[in-house]
């Protein structure tokens, strides 16, 4: 199942256009690169429209958002729409600030997204639950699986909580996905990069189900190994390690 997803991607190396955040962007577009897909990243309204007309999918993240961004968004969002090109959503710090929950609002007004994704903190705030967060960090408790379905229930969509454990809700099931590594949670980007991937994933022929399982299996698997290699002793030395098992073969990252 993962095999045939990751496998497509790396046969089409899919152009996916991040409009994401400034955090992340170089990460992003190593961590896009290893695991099989050809990122570029455009914010501006002069550009980023163009951009989403050639690209296969778009990944709208608001970590360092500008209002300038958010149009650009809203635009390169809506082309994405009429195109059909899948649009990952992850509303990065949702509820940190007022102009953050004013963007999400406005955002999903105009935009139609594939998939909502964050961590139970944001997707917490779009749907009026109140969670602990520190900035962009969730440090609280929540239900996730409350969380999705009344996101998925309030949007019209596949909506990604990630965590500890990841939680999927497509169509009103629920799908968990237990691989992963703590370190992650040490790693700036670590959900942004997610996003990335998952945007990448949704442009091949296969379910939602399995696609949204291939990469989130796929993504935590590589974690693991890079964590457990001898020379890695911390978030620093994680890092390369983690880019370069996002590249392999996921029938060889499973052993
Ligand atoms: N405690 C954990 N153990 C294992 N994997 C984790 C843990 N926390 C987060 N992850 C993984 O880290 C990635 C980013 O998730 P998360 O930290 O929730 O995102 P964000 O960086 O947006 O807050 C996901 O792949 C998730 O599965
Ligand atoms: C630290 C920070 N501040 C604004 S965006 C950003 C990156 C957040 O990335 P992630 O939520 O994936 O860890």
């Amino acid at each position: 199942m993962a095999v045939n997803v990751i496998r497509q991607v790396r046969e089409s190396r899919p152009l996916i256009h991040n409009m994401t955040n400034a955090v992340v962007m170089n990460f992003t577009a190593n961590g896009l690169l290893a695991f099989g897909g050809t990122p570029i990243m455009s914010h501006a309204m002069e550009d980023a429209p163009d951009v989403a007309r050639q690209s296969s999918g778009l990944l709208l993240n608001i970590g360092t958002l500008t209002e300038d961004q958010v149009q650009a968004m809203i635009s390169a969002g809506q082309i994405a729409n009429d195109q059909g090109i899948p649009v990952v959503f992850d509303p990065v710090g949702a509820g940190a600030t007022p102009y953050r929950s004013e963007v999400c609002k406005r955002i999903l007004k105009h935009v139609r997204p594939t998939v909502i994704k964050g961590n139970s903190g944001e997707l917490a705030h779009l749907v009026g639950i109140d969670v602990e967060t520190k900035g962009v960090d969730f440090v609280g408790e929540a239900d996730e699986e409350t969380i999705v379905r009344k996101l998925e229930e309030k949007y019209r969509t596949s909506v990604l909580c990630t965590g500890a454990v990841d939680v999927l809700c497509i169509e009103g099931e629920i799908y968990k996905n237990h691989t992963g590594h703590p370190v992650l949670t040490q790693v700036t980007g670590a959900g942004c990069l997610l996003g990335s991937l998952l945007t990448a994933a949704l442009t091949v022929e296969a379910s939602s189900m399995e696609k949204g399982l291939a990469v989130l299996e796929h993504y935590g698997k590589a974690a693991e190994r890079a964590a457990n290699q001898p020379g890695v002793h911390g978030p620093g030395t994680f890092i390369p390690h983690f880019i370069d098992a996002l590249s392999f073969d996921p029938e060889e990252l499973r052993k």
